[in-house]
């Protein structure tokens, strides 16, 4: 479903943000992306969210080079693809409803078909009595979980994550976890970027590890 192949990102002076990475990822897998600060996680999550290009090697998705996208192609793109990102980025004068729903109207989709889904993802995520509250009147964990709704508003093929916890508790980030996983039981392809060990220990799934732009490692749990 994911291709990398040889992948390099160059910005210029200092060593690569990715040098000649290649990598599989078949469709409903769940992969955490290891490695430490500055190893170029976010930027190959960038590169599968067509945020950005690689400066030599093909991402492809599906059979298409992200690269050859063009506009109008790259938005329909983005909507197969959900993100997740660890400051939660939510509206803040938005209503937890309306920060889910938002992302559907924006694409079309008919009011009672946005608020049945946006009511079954919040009911999802434990949140369903919190629709009419506002994202700063709700812990860290449940406006994560609010974020994890919206991502998942387009029905994605994939959910790509940039350390998802990296602002809840121990206890916040687990129930997290178990959010992916449902999701990604349910069939939708996780690629997630962590630091955490623990956490990896927990998901239990395959490691990609990178180190200084290089795929260093690739283990898949016995
Ligand atoms: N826009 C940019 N311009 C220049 N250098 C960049 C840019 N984005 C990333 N880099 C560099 O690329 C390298 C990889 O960065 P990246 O953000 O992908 O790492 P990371 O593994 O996600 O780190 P962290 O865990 O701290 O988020 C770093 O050395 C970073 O400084």
């Amino acid at each position: 479903m994911i291709t990398l192949a040889a992948v390099t990102r160059s910005y210029g002076q200092g060593a690569d943000a990715l040098r000649d990475v290649s990598l599989d990822i078949d469709k409903g897998e769940f992969v955490c992306l290891a490695g430490p600060s500055g190893a170029g996680k976010s930027t190959l999550l960038r590169l599968l969210l067509r945020e950005d290009v690689a400066t030599s090697g093909q991402v492809l998705v599906n059979g298409t080079d992200l690269a050859t996208l063009r506009r109008d192609e790259r938005q329909a793109y983005r909507r197969t693809v959900g993100f997740v990102f660890q400051d939660f980025k939510l509206l803040p004068a938005r209503t937890v409803f309306e920060n889910v729903a938002t992302v559907a109207r924006v694409m079309g989709m008919p009011r009672s078909q946005q608020w049945r889904r946006a009511s079954m993802l919040l009911q999802q995520v434990g949140l369903q009595h919190r629709m009419e509250a506002f994202p700063l009147q709700l812990s860290g964990g449940e406006q994560q979980r609010v974020a994890i709704a919206r991502a998942l508003m387009n029905a994605p093929s994939i959910l790509l994550a940039d350390e998802p916890t990296g602002n809840l508790d121990r206890a916040l980030s687990l129930e997290v976890m178990d959010i992916f996983r449902d999701i990604n039981a349910s069939g939708t392809t996780v690629v997630m970027a962590t630091h955490d060990q623990d956490l990896i220990a927990y998901v239990r799934r395959r490691v990609v590890q990178l180190q200084h732009g290089q795929l260093v490692g690739d283990r898949r749990p016995s």
